[in-house]
């Protein structure tokens, strides 16, 4: 019964059939209106029509029920917050679907390392609470004693999300080989963990020098012959899914824009309240919200964006068109 066609049972399929139509395309989908019509289960009817299309379940030989059971149960797991809820994992996981069907990944990647980068994305950003690595740094929470300070959130997010896969009905690897398990297990590790912002710059510095000694064969399609040049493109993938809201068509980038804001300026009460000192852009009496865009798409994004595309051009021009369409219209508003 939970099979539906989107692996949610609703009522109204036709309507949810007509807004995934557009999964395949960049911003392609509203996952706003898809958490409507999806009895707010955007992420696990996001994923399963992709891992439908990808036919991961014949590959991989994934009871659906399984499938559906663990990505409810995931979905289950991302917190009520304004931002990083599951409407963002399930954006991170369409952007990711759309680049790896970029046309210079043509086969590029394996089906496991493909559904590897579909189940990272998926759980990415899991229990999220709605507070950023520096706040439980700087107050040495639960979660900072219990990872050290590294990569707090991105080895949460990780434990949970693959917790989660040992639970009743929830085990739909279980047909995987001993080699396969541990190679899904590295690299959605690898990605998940390259996630966290403070990796920002050596990503990016390794991703400059991949398209700077880049081999593409006679076909166009990259060529990348070890472990870590392949990692390496797939965790600057998720990496720009997980940056992309400001390189997506202007109405579903102002939504994103107003709920980001509310979660930062959420973190920033309950740091005035607790009397800390106030992240950046997270004092809700003291950010100019289109100045802080434009920045970000300036310094973080637009580079990120730029060298992606450098990658795999000239296949993502359109994304980089948006992109500055979108910075311009927040730079006109300031
Ligand atoms: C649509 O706008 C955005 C879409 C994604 C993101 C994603 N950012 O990832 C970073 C994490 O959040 C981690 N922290 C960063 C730190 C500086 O501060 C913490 C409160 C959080 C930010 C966006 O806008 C932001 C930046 C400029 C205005 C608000
Ligand atoms: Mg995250
Ligand atoms: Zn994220």
């Amino acid at each position: 019964k939970i099979m539906g066609n989107f692996g949610v049972v609703i009522g109204n399929e036709d309507a949810l059939a007509k807004e995934l139509e557009g999964i395949d395309m960049w911003g392609g989908i509203d996952l706003f209106k898809i958490a409507d019509i999806s009895n707010n289960r955007p992420l696990t009817s996001v994923m399963y029509t992709i891992c439908k299309k990808r036919d991961m379940f014949v590959k991989f030989k994934l009871s659906p029920v399984k499938f559906l059971t663990y990505m409810m149960t995931l979905e289950d797991h991302y917190r009520e917050v304004p931002y990083h809820n599951s409407l963002h994992a399930a954006d991170v996981v369409q952007s990711v679907h759309v680049l790896l069907s970029s046309a210079a990944l043509d086969s590029v990647f394996t089906d496991l390392e493909i559904l590897s980068a579909l189940i990272a994305s998926a759980m990415h950003d899991v229990d999220h609470p709605g507070l950023s690595n520096q706040y439980h740094c700087s107050n040495s929470t639960e979660l900072a004693i219990m990872y050290n300070d590294a990569s707090v959130l991105e080895n949460h997010h990780l434990a949970v999300g693959f917790k989660l896969m040992q639970q009743n009905h929830c085990d739909m690897f279980e047909h995987f080989t001993q080699k396969q398990w541990q190679s899904l297990r590295k690299m959605s590790i690898d990605m998940v963990l390259a996630t966290d912002m403070s990796k920002h710059m050596q990503l990016l510095a390794n991703l400059k020098t991949m398209v700077e000694t880049k081999k593409v064969a006679a076909s166009g399609v990259l060529m990348l012959d070890n472990y870590t040049d392949r990692i390496q493109v797939l965790q600057n993938m998720v990496h720009c899914a997980d940056l992309s809201n400001s390189a997506k068509p202007i109405e579903l980038y102002k939504k994103w824009v107003s709920v980001i804001i509310d979660e930062y300026w959420m973190q920033g009460d309950v740091e005035r309240q607790a009397g800390l000192e106030i992240s950046p852009m997270c004092d809700r009496h003291n950010t100019s919200i289109e100045r802080s865009q434009v920045m970000f798409i300036d310094f973080v994004v637009h580079p990120l964006l730029e060298t992606w595309a450098d990658l795999v051009n000239p296949y993502a021009q359109e994304i980089i068109n948006e992109l500055s369409d979108n910075r311009e219209y927040y730079a006109s508003l300031i």
